[in-house]
Order: C-alpha cells, then sequence, then structure tokens
C-alpha cells in the first residue's frame, strides 16, 4: 500500500498540522491564542460535517474555535451584523463564512463584509486582487488552492518554467486563485470551463491537470497526457448500486493508469484545504498581533 503514483493529501495535511501545532504553542508565549470562528447558516448535513470538522481540527491545533450556527431563515441583516460583530472581537483573528449560504442571502456581500486581515478563505476583494496582482507579504490565498499548489510543489518543485497547466472551472474560490497560483510558479495556464469547445483536446496538451468542474468522474483517461499530474478537487457523493461513495472529478482508474501522479478522493485535496485553513488562520493571528 505505498504507492508513490498517489498524491496523499492526508498525509501532507498531517505534516502541516504539526507544524501550526508548534507554531501556536511558540506564539502562546506572546500571549496570543488564535481564534477562529465558523459561520454557517442552515442545517444543510454536508456543511454541518465539514465545520464539525473544521471545528475540532482548530480545537487540536490549540486554537480558540467557535461555531456560529444561525437559523435557515435569518436574514442578511442579522448575518452581516455577526459578521460585523466577529471583524471588531479581539479573541477572533480568523473568519470563515460557510458556503453555499441558503438562497435569499446574498453570499458576496456577506463575504465582503468580512474584514481582509481576518478573510481566512481568501476570498475579499482586497485578497483576491492581491494574489492578482503577484502581492507577496500579506495576501491570505484561498485554502484549496493554496492546498493543491503546496501538493504540486511538493512533486515538481516551485518552479513550473515550461510546463503547461490546465484548470479545468473558474470559480472564485478554486479555479481562479488556482490559475493565478500556477502562473506565479511559472506555468504556462489554460482556464477552461463549461462553454470551453474540445476540452478533451486542451487536457492532452497539460502536464498538469487540475479538475475543478463539480461533475462526478468527468475526466476520462483517454484525455490525459501520459505522465501528467493530476490533481482532484471534485468531492462528489454518487449512488454505487446499494451504496453511496465519494468520488472526484477524474475516472480515477483510468486517469491512475496515464498520470505520473494523482491525488485520490477522498485522502487527497479534502484534508489539505482544512490544514491550509488552519494555516491561514495561524498567520492571521501572527500579522494582528494581539
Ligand atoms: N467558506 C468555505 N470555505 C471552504 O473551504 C469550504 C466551504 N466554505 N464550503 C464547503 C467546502 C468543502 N470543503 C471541504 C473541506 C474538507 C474536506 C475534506 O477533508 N474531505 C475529506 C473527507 C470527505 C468526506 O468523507 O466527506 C477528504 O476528501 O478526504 C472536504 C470539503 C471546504 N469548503
Amino acid at each position: 500500500m505505498n504507492d508513490d503514483k498517489i498524491i496523499s493529501g492526508k498525509l501532507a495535511a498531517s505534516v502541516l498540522i504539526e507544524d501550526v501545532k508548534r507554531e501556536t504553542a511558540a506564539l502562546a508565549a506572546r500571549g496570543i491564542k488564535p481564534g477562529l470562528a465558523v459561520v454557517m447558516v442552515g442545517d444543510d448535513p454536508a456543511s454541518t460535517v465539514y465545520v464539525t470538522s473544521k471545528g475540532r481540527m482548530a480545537d487540536d491545533c490549540g486554537f480558540l474555535s467557535r461555531t456560529y450556527a444561525l437559523d435557515a431563515k435569518s436574514n442578511q441583516a442579522e448575518v452581516i451584523e455577526l459578521v460585523k460583530t466577529l471583524n471588531d472581537d479581539d479573541e477572533i483573528h480568523g473568519i470563515l463564512i460557510q458556503l453555499p449560504l441558503p438562497a435569499g442571502l446574498d453570499a458576496e456581500r456577506v463575504i465582503q463584509t468580512v474584514t481582509p486581515s481576518k478573510d481566512v478563505d481568501g476570498f475579499s476583494e482586497i485578497n483576491a486582487g492581491r494574489l492578482a496582482i503577484g502581492s507577496t507579504g500579506s495576501t491570505i490565498v484561498p485554502c484549496t488552492p493554496a492546498g493543491c499548489a503546496l501538493l504540486i510543489q511538493q512533486r515538481l518543485g516551485a518552479d513550473l518554467s515550461g510546463k503547461r497547466a490546465i484548470v479545468i472551472g473558474r470559480s472564485n474560490i478554486v479555479g481562479k486563485p488556482m490559475a493565478q497560483l500556477l502562473l506565479a510558479a511559472n506555468a504556462t495556464v489554460t482556464i477552461a470551463h463549461s462553454r470551453t469547445a474540445d476540452l478533451p483536446s486542451l487536457v492532452r496538451d497539460a502536464d498538469i491537470v487540475v479538475a475543478a468542474v463539480g461533475r462526478p468522474e468527468f475526466v476520462k483517461g483517454d484525455w490525459i497526457k501520459p505522465g501528467a499530474l493530476i490533481i482532484d478537487v471534485g468531492i462528489n457523493r454518487v449512488s454505487r448500486g446499494e451504496k453511496k461513495a465519494l468520488v472526484g472529478d477524474v475516472a480515477y482508474d483510468e486517469c491512475y493508469a496515464k498520470a505520473s501522479a494523482i491525488t485520490p478522493v477522498p485522502g487527497g485535496v479534502g484534508p489539505m484545504t482544512i490544514a491550509m485553513l488552519m494555516k491561514n488562520t495561524l498567520e492571521a493571528a501572527r500579522r494582528i498581533g494581539r
């Protein structure tokens, strides 16, 4: 079971978490305890699971962890009010608005209410803009693409000069920031999406494939250039006969056969997302400095 073609996000995440724990203990000596607030509206079962595991991980790291579970019928003003209160709360260094928000709430407005220094998801205009202009320093990078970039770097090195990457998906949460990170690492980047023509032929040119489309087993093995590195961001719950299974956005077995390396689902990108959230919260606490 030691297949080095499989990129274990689970393992890489546990290494990151050990770092975070050590650095959190060191910050405690300066009287700083990172505080993470997760705001969830409604009771979507998948969101409940994610929020619980984020809270547990924050506790594990030695953070202050607070979860706000608001009623599904909360109105815009109530949610905004809570976010503003957290912006001003000295115990809180990171604020995460669990997505999706119920229809009827303006998610974009809620997200943009989070003060950029506490925006540990990296979704604010300031953090997205800093990433886009290649600003180093205080940018907070969205957790999922940051985790993917680290996995890519661990396999291929920090400099992707001469490599072609394709990002399938153009969301603000994954696709766009992922493309920025690949570009910053000198890759030649294509962003594909639902309106892209002849996706298979674009994928066939790519040395790095990042699939973030949200469609189960969408990327096929015969699209993959032999030796490509595949990062599967998808998490799709599907029925397999009687059973339920978790599958990614790539058809795993056939893509595995062609790839030099591939992330599994589960145990790939998911755990890296949570680890990066902890890292972003620690970093926010260190910068805020109280
Ligand atoms: N503001 C915001 N930020 C997010 O980062 C965010 C969000 N909203 N909304 C929902 C998505 C989803 N997400 C996951 C994180 C970890 C796993 C994870 O650790 N998955 C495990 C187990 C999966 C399972 O068994 O369900 C794995 O892939 O191995 C999955 C999904 C973060 N999200």
